[in-house]
């Protein structure tokens, strides 16, 4: 573990200020081809804070870094460093540090000479250079190989000497464009908590670019995850895994993914609203307030989310909250197994291209319909669930993009050496309180959101 014992502030090595805080407002940038990287964004980084952009190949993540960095210009919108309007600010006086996938080192320079060149281009003497070189490698425990070039390094001590070259000036704002891409899983891991710690420790700001899940929920404090150049969700990593904004995140986050399924909405007023997933059903009570949201899809098809961890082997007896079906084949983790359960039910599968239900066009008639009829029988339940549902639902407006659907293989965590095999039938009990439910376009529906 690296261990920084000096509190650098939000003044550099050179006792210039630096920047903290980043702020994006409505930014979209349109390549001069047209291509749409990003659409409308709008995002804080606070000081201090350690932000993950998150989302796969091509959805932009690297284009808002860029514009931050100064790198490229947003053809909307305003890129706030400390409040101050930085559009036209060039990349040199933005005061940002930057570590990119490749490392970006000198071949012909040693390690040394590496970690020391913004000192040097900022004219700092040798002698205190020196020291601070020290200072920085020691830190981060290449202080062994300074006399070395580049060429002669492991991956993890080129991207630790990028890292001693980025933050020498002491940076307030740090910016990393997976920076750990590169290298090998093992070593993923490890530099994964040493950035963390380092960053925190030394309180810099910083906006990280990455496509992997695993390094976003271990490293943000929170994380922005982004899709074909629209901001999807942001939230600490225990909000967006526990409560993910749109059917596209809730598809993205989590292994194994969230089983997703299509489910057909009936109300029996006052008593439980059927979610209808085939040839089984699940019971949501009246009184779980999630079921006023729920019911407002009365006759229509949603989408019913569950994460493995919300369901538990029971035997095939137990009453309540179970589905049963026969498992279609398992997978052995080492620590876990995981089995695929048949259960006679229809899988929504997100694709890059985005998730919808085709729900008939009368849907919408359809749930007016239902409101309507809900008002004349229960008057207050219905302003209470049209409260939810407007007040709840989130802005975002996930692409209505296409889906596919398939039979469902509902994965199940089982003991590592489980006493069951491909074939055999198995029951599980849900946890109805860790159901996530998405409407057709692929927004959440739920109440008290965040
Ligand atoms: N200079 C450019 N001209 C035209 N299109 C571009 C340019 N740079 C990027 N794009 C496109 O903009 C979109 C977003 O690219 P960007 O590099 O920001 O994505 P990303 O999420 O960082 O992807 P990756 O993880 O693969 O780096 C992609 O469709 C990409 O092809």
């Amino acid at each position: 573990m690296i261990l920084v014992t000096v509190f650098w502030g939000s003044v550099d090595e050179l006792g210039e200020e630096t920047v903290t805080t980043v702020a994006l407002k409505d930014v979209t940038k349109v390549f001069k081809d047209g291509t749409l990287a990003v659409d409308s964004i709008n995002l804080d980084v606070n000081d201090g804070e350690f932000m993950v952009l998150l989302g796969p190949s091509g959805c932009g993540k690297s284009t808002v870094l860029r514009m931050i960095a100064g790198l490229e210009d947003p053809t909307q919108g305003a890129v706030l460093l400390d409040g101050e309007l930085a559009n036209d600010l060039p990349p040199r006086d933005r005061k940002i540090a930057m570590v990119f996938q490749d490392f970006a080192l000198y071949p012909h320079m040693t390690v040394g000479d590496n970690i020391a060149f913004p000192l040097r281009l900022a004219g700092v003497e040798p002698t205190p250079r020196g020291e601070r070189v020290t200072d920085v490698a020691s830190a981060l425990g290449i202080g062994d190989v300074l006399a070395r070039k580049p060429g002669q390094l492991s991956g993890g001590q080129r991207q630790r000497v990028a890292m001693g070259r980025a933050i020498i000036r002491r940076p307030g704002l740090f910016l990393m464009d997976e920076p750990l891409s590169n290298l090998d899983c093992g070593l993923r891991a490890e530099l994964r908590a040493e950035i963390s710690g380092l960053t925190r420790e030394l309180g810099v700001t910083t906006v990280y670019v990455t496509h992997d899940q695993a390094e976003a929920l271990t490293m943000a404090d929170r994380v922005a995850i982004m899709r074909r150049g629209v901001l999807q969700d942001v939230g600490t990593p225990t909000q967006v895994y526990g409560r993910p904004a749109t059917l596209y995140v809730a598809a993205f986050l989590g292994s194994p993914r969230m089983n997703l399924l299509e489910a057909s909405v009936y109300v029996h007023l006052d008593r439980y609203v059927t979610l209808n997933l085939g040839e089984q059903s699940l019971y949501l009570p009246w009184d779980d307030i999630r079921s006023r949201a729920v019911a407002h899809y009365h006759g229509e098809r949603i989408v019913v989310g569950m994460r493995a961890e919300a369901l538990t082997p029971v035997s095939p007896d137990s009453p309540g909250d179970v589905l049963r079906g026969r498992i279609r084949y398992l997978e052995h983790h080492g620590h876990e197994s995981l089995a695929f359960l048949d259960i006679g039910a229809t899988a929504i599968v997100v694709d890059e291209m985005g998730a919808r239900l085709d729900n008939p066009p009368e849907g919408q008639r359809g749930l007016r319909r239902f409101s309507s009829v809900m008002q004349r029988l229960t008057g207050k339940a219905v302003e209470a669930a049209d409260d939810a549902a407007g007040g709840t639902r989130t802005s975002v407006l996930p692409d209505p993009g296409r889906h596919h659907r398939r039979p469902a293989e509902l994965a199940v965590r089982l003991a590592p050496y489980p006493a069951v095999a491909a074939g055999h039938p198995l029951a599980v009990a849900v946890r109805m309180d860790a159901l996530h439910f998405f409407d057709e376009r692929g927004g959440r529906i739920d109440v008290g959101w965040r």
